[in-house]
């Protein structure tokens, strides 16, 4: 029998998970972890984790798995808090979620899983595993979930060939709802509980009062930018290699105070990110504004009128040479070389057309639209049809 380690949160989606794979013949076992109890920084005084483990356990038992709880706070306050802190501090937005992924629950905790004789991890994301040959190797594929409105491919974007090899995703070809009726049918107490959301870690607590535990305050100026000013104020030269046309759009705009007025104060740019419409508290305009830039360094936020302002808007990205990570090793582009993609800059956000070019020292996604809110420090994935092949972070 082949033994698997399934990830047990407490939610309904690794309960059915675990529950399929005992039904497919495994012999499963539940593993727990506790990946966060620092006094310096509080997270939330709910403790959500004790009633989530609790939940896990009593899964575990109706199933009659073996199930245990490992504490992986040291190593989530070392690779993802301490990360999180230090990209914020720099004006960056990191994806807590995405690095959750690679670097505790398929890295620390898939060790411990192998290391307890398993030959599989197993968890409750929404997306499947492919399994394709070529030159007489295997290659693993990471594909969107069937439930379009669930598929969390993207969280995985950062996986290697090594750590899909050893996952599992038993739900990912089924929807939410089948997962919850599978849930109720299999008396299990998760079938009604509610999603948790965003930040694996988080839990309940809100982003901003996090971050102020660790950053201090600082107060700036907030400076409304008129939408005469695109991101790119200046006149487009023209272009005579491909490169210097996607340097150019990938180019992240410089302002200054002078461009725009001052209309209200703020209590650190580092705890704003491109895109953000809350927490500026400025009043009297006619449609909201919204984060367009923030300068850490001279501690200024810049803000444009609606969503619709030029200065949100960006056609290329670029990403550095050793943030370029792609999941289908066979697939990696030569210097010179290009490839259609479907791409996303964030969870959820619906495909766009972009073609990757590769040069020198990373590479430019280039859509075919221009993106909103192109955030430093974000992962962009890119997909050919339903598969994940690559990604990288914003820079
Ligand atoms: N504390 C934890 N201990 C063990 N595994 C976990 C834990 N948190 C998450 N996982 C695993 O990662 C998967 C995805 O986590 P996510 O936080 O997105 O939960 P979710 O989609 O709400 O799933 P669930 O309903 O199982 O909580 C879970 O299904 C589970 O297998």
């Amino acid at each position: 029998m082949k033994r698997v380690v399934v990830g047990l949160s407490g939610g309904v989606d690794s309960s059915v998970t675990a529950y399929l794979l005992q039904q497919q013949g495994y012999e499963v076992i539940g593993l727990f972890m506790k990946n966060w109890h620092d006094d310096s920084v509080t997270i939330s005084d709910e403790c959500p984790w004790l009633e989530d483990s609790n939940d896990a356990m009593i899964v575990a038992d109706k199933l009659a798995i073996p199930f245990q709880t490992v504490d992986l706070s040291e190593e989530y306050k070392e690779r993802i808090v301490d990360y999180m802190f230090n990209e914020y501090e720099q004006g960056r937005t990191p994806n807590p979620d995405v690095l959750c992924n690679r670097e505790i629950k398929f890295d620390v905790f898939m060790k411990i899983a192998l290391g307890l004789g398993a030959e599989y991890v197993a968890t409750g994301h929404y997306c499947r595993k492919g399994v394709i040959e070529k030159d007489g190797k295997e290659i693993y594929q990471l594909l969107a979930g069937i439930d379009g409105n669930k598929d969390q491919s993207y969280f995985l974007c950062q996986l290697s060939q090594e750590q899909l090899s050893k996952t599992l995703f038993p739900i990912g070809e089924l929807t939410k709802p089948e997962v919850r009726a599978i849930a109720a049918e299999a008396d299990l107490i998760t079938a009604d509980k509610k999603d948790s959301q965003g930040l694996c870690f988080i839990g309940k607590v809100r982003l901003p009062e996090f971050l102020q535990q660790k950053l201090k305050p600082k107060e700036g100026v907030i400076v409304e930018v008129p939408e005469s000013m695109d991101a790119y104020n200046e006149v487009v030269p023209q272009f005579e290699t491909k490169e210097q046309e996607l340097s150019f759009y990938s180019k992240k705009p410089e302002y200054h105070i002078s461009d725009g007025k001052i209309v209200g104060k703020h209590q650190g740019a580092h705890y704003f990110t491109k895109g953000q419409r809350k927490g500026l508290h400025v009043g009297g305009t006619v449609a909201p504004l919204f984060v367009i830039d923030t300068d850490v360094e001279e501690n200024v936020i810049y803000t444009g009128q609606g969503k619709n302002h030029p200065g949100l808007y960006r056609r290329t990205l670029f990403v550095k040479q050793h943030e370029l990570h792609w999941v289908r090793e066979d697939m990696v582009l030569a210097i010179g070389e290009s490839l259609s993609v479907n791409a996303r800059i964030r969870y959820r956000q619906p495909l766009q057309k972009a073609t990757i070019y590769k040069v020198e020292g990373g590479a430019f996604v280039d859509f075919e639209e221009p993106q909103s809110a192109i955030t430093e420090g974000q992962f962009v994935a890119w997909y050919i049809k339903d598969e994940l092949v690559g990604s990288g972070v914003i820079s």
